[in-house]
């Protein structure tokens, strides 16, 4: 698949309004709905037939196992039949005969009354079915490009994998469910032989094939007179096999997707090849069987046609290796779990984690391949995946009838432990490991937090790499509303360290730059007289753009060089402001922020808190009020409240000061903690601040007030 985003609705409704296609795609849903049931069917019934536990292990795998063989020995076949011969009469002869054989596996059942023979026809059977699925396939291909404009070909692709991975697993188990009850509920435990549930969905997945078989025929004659050079003559499977192996063992992130791709089948090969035995395990029947299996697809589904949306714009390297452990570490779910409910939840995560690594993988590999190799890239991993599933799948099933279940004796009690659970948790551990290993390998953001990257990334605003803080300087930022004192302290605590010597840079946000300074006159000069307003958005925006550019032409540099940068205003204000007061969601302000800083953060904010009453009367009496001045009283007090609070989040990174306090004692206050920031110069600050010291208690007669909840007040 080429794409990595499920299409709008808009978009599967453009595709399903082409006749041909819409027609095409539901013989596919019926095709692919009679191919699984015809495989839990046959494997079922296959087991059926005997009665040992050991038997049913080897009769179950073995029928899987025999599908498998028809995609190594006739792949190269099968696509010389779809580029010679008119794809119409293809695809309707290999469904009439997918119809016949399978038919025959419960009308021998009917006929025949050695257990042995009828799993011997059973795989024979099943053989000859999967060689015409093997010559069907390619010749449906084949077809759909031509039934499509190009641009709408990925869309169809998804669709068709979701229907293929998604719906029809889940509507196969659903059916056998259904017949399940049905027999159940008409003859009881006893019913008669041609009416088990297994032989019921035989018939009934041979009568899908009739149904397509009609349909392409009478419905999708489009199909039929088309070029067929589409197609592409294979060199033949064991050869592809061994290009693409030489290329993928050759370029280590194809490599890393590859192996990640096939672990992820591989854990689902094992949770679906022991889940007839994990049932027996959780004391449950074959519904219970049943029911794992189509939950784990419809989680495949799931995790195919949603998780692009999910993860939004996550990097698609990361959502890869969290898939695989998300598959893999809910492999272990299942390993443990010991109700149905767990398992079913269990199994429904291992479909969506390998859903979606099946969908990042194939991705990521359409984008890293180049055209050239990127065929033999994808039938490596076509066929691979389908090796890999098969023979977990089979293995794994021999491997747990043949294991049986054994009894732990504990000392004082005894427990018995079914052979599904430990091989599900290595399969688990292995899963999570190969997982972290590409995880690892590809990361592609290396320092950024991959949680709060991901969790980032689900709410719509993923994380960027930081940059690289800067190392020596001291960066100090005052806060608060409108005339609280910050230009007033900014210059205090600057003339202070200016006095010990330090290389200070006093700056502001907005408009510390020419640049700034034309945004500064956007915001906050009144409102055009055409009355155009600027909008939150746009100014939240803007202020944004103003502290990028500020940041990096101005803060960063002077942090570079290890000077002390003190700003009146930075990202608070913001928050705050934009936040709080016009009522703009604070996260994605927040977010804003952090994306035009490059994550810089203060080393100390001091926040000089006053009643907005007070503030918007000391700053009026400089003049006329500007925009955001004249905003409401309230406006302004949700403003304080914000600043408080943000104090209050991360007290260890604020100040939070009384501005009703005279000029002096707020500056001592500030230097008193400014000079546990500097060690290097703490004992020069200290003759400072008693200088400072003797003058506050000269004027106003009394200590600074004593520190309160918020923050550490002074
Ligand atoms: N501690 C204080 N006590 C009383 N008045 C003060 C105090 N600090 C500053 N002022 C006065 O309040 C007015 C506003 O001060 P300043 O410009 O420093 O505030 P500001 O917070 O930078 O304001 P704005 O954010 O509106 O620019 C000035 O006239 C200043 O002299
Ligand atoms: C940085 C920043 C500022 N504001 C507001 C706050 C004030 O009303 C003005 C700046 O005026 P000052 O006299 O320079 O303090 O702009 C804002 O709303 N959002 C911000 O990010």
């Amino acid at each position: 698949m080429a794409s990595s985003d499920l299409s709008g609705l808009g978009e599967l409704k453009a595709v399903l309004r082409i006749r041909a296609f819409r027609r095409l795609w539901a013989v596919l849903g019926f095709s692919s709905l009679g191919d699984w049931l015809g495989l839990l069917a046959a494997a079922t019934f296959a087991a059926a037939q005997v009665s040992n536990s050991t038997a049913q292990g080897v009769a179950f795998g073995s029928v899987i196992a025999v599908r498998l063989l028809p995609a190594l020995i006739l792949g190269p076949v099968a696509g010389v039949f779809a580029d010679r011969f008119d794809r119409r009469y293809t695809m309707v002869v290999s469904d009439l005969l997918r119809f016949l054989f399978f038919a025959s596996i419960p009308a021998a059942a009917l006929i025949v009354d050695d257990g042995a023979l009828v799993v011997a026809w059973t795989a024979i059977a099943t053989f000859v079915i999967e060689t015409v699925a093997m010559i069907w396939t390619p010749a449906k291909e084949a077809a759909v490009p031509n039934l499509l404009p190009r641009a709408r070909l990925e869309t169809a692709n998804q669709l068709t994998l979701a229907t293929t991975y998604g719906l029809t697993p889940v509507a196969a188990a659903t059916v056998l469910i259904g017949l399940q009850w049905l027999v159940a509920a008409l003859f009881g435990a006893d019913g008669p032989r041609w009416a088990e549930p297994s032989n019921l969905a035989l018939w009934f997945n041979a009568l899908t094939f009739l149904a397509t078989a009609l349909t392409v025929f009478f419905g999708i004659k489009e199909i039929s007179g088309r070029r067929t050079a589409g197609v592409e003559r294979r060199p033949g499977m064991l050869r592809e096999f061994s290009q693409g192996w030489a290329f993928v063992s050759r370029t280590p992130l194809v490599r890393g997707l590859v192996l990640g791709i096939f672990g992820a089948f591989a854990g689902g090969g094992v949770v679906v090849g022991t889940a007839k035995f994990y049932a027996v395990s959780l004391s449950a029947g074959d519904a219970a069987f049943y029911l794992l299996f189509g939950v784990l697809f419809l989680g495949l589904g799931i995790g195919i046609a949603a998780g692009p949306r999910l993860v939004g714009a996550l990097s698609r390297r990361r959502w890869f290796g969290l898939s695989i452990i998300l598959a893999a570490g809910s492999v272990l779910i299942l390993a443990l779990a010991t109700h149905l409910t767990i398992a079913v939840a269990g199994a429904l995560l291992v479909g969506v984690g390998a859903g979606m690594a099946f969908l990042s993988g194939t991705t990521l590999l359409g984008g890293e391949v180049t055209d050239a190799m990127r065929g033999r890239a994808f039938a490596f991993v076509q066929t691979g995946t389908r090796v890999v599933l098969m023979l977990t799948i089979s293995l794994s099933s021999v491997i747990v009838g043949a294991g049986g279940t054994r009894t732990l004796n504990l000392g004082i009690t005894q427990v018995d432990v079914s052979s599904t659970r430990p091989l599900l948790a290595l399969a688990g551990v292995f899963g999570v490991i190969a997982g972290v290993f590409a995880l690892r390998q590809m990361d592609d953001k290396k320092g950024v937090p991959i949680v709060a990257d991901l969790i980032g990334s689900i709410r719509g605003r993923p994380l960027s790499p930081a940059e690289p803080k800067a190392a020596q300087g001291l960066f100090i930022v005052f806060e608060g509303g409108e005339g609280a004192g910050k230009s007033t302290q900014v210059q205090q605590l600057a003339d202070a360290l200016r006095k010990i010597g330090r290389d200070v840079v006093v700056t502001h946000e907005p408009g510390a730059t020419p640049v700034g300074s034309r945004i500064r006159s956007l915001v906050l000069d009144p409102p055009e007289r055409n009355g155009d307003v600027v909008t939150p958005r746009a100014e939240a925006l803007l202020y944004a753009a103003d502290r990028a550019h500020h940041v990096a032409s101005v803060v960063r540099p002077a942090l570079n060089r290890g000077a002390v940068v003190i700003s009146d205003r930075y990202v608070d204000s913001s928050l705050a402001y934009q936040g709080a007061g016009r009522t703009l969601p604070v996260d994605e302000v927040s977010w804003l922020s952090k994306w035009a800083t490059g994550g810089l953060k203060p080393d100390l904010v001091v926040l000089l808190d006053l009643d907005p009453a007070i503030g918007l009367e000391r700053a009026g009496k400089r003049g006329a009020a500007d925009r955001l001045e004249s905003e409401s009283l309230a406006f302004h007090e949700r403003v304080r409240y914000a600043f408080l609070d943000l104090a209050s989040a991360d007290p260890s990174r604020y100040l939070v000061l009384d501005a009703t306090n005279p000029v002096d004692a707020l500056a001592a206050g500030v230097l008193q903690r400014v000079r546990h920031l500097m060690p290097a110069v703490e004992s020069e600050l200290e003759e400072v601040l008693e200088d400072v010291a003797e003058t506050v208690t000269a004027l106003t007669g009394s200590e600074l007030t004593g520190p309160e909840e918020r923050g550490s007040r002074v």
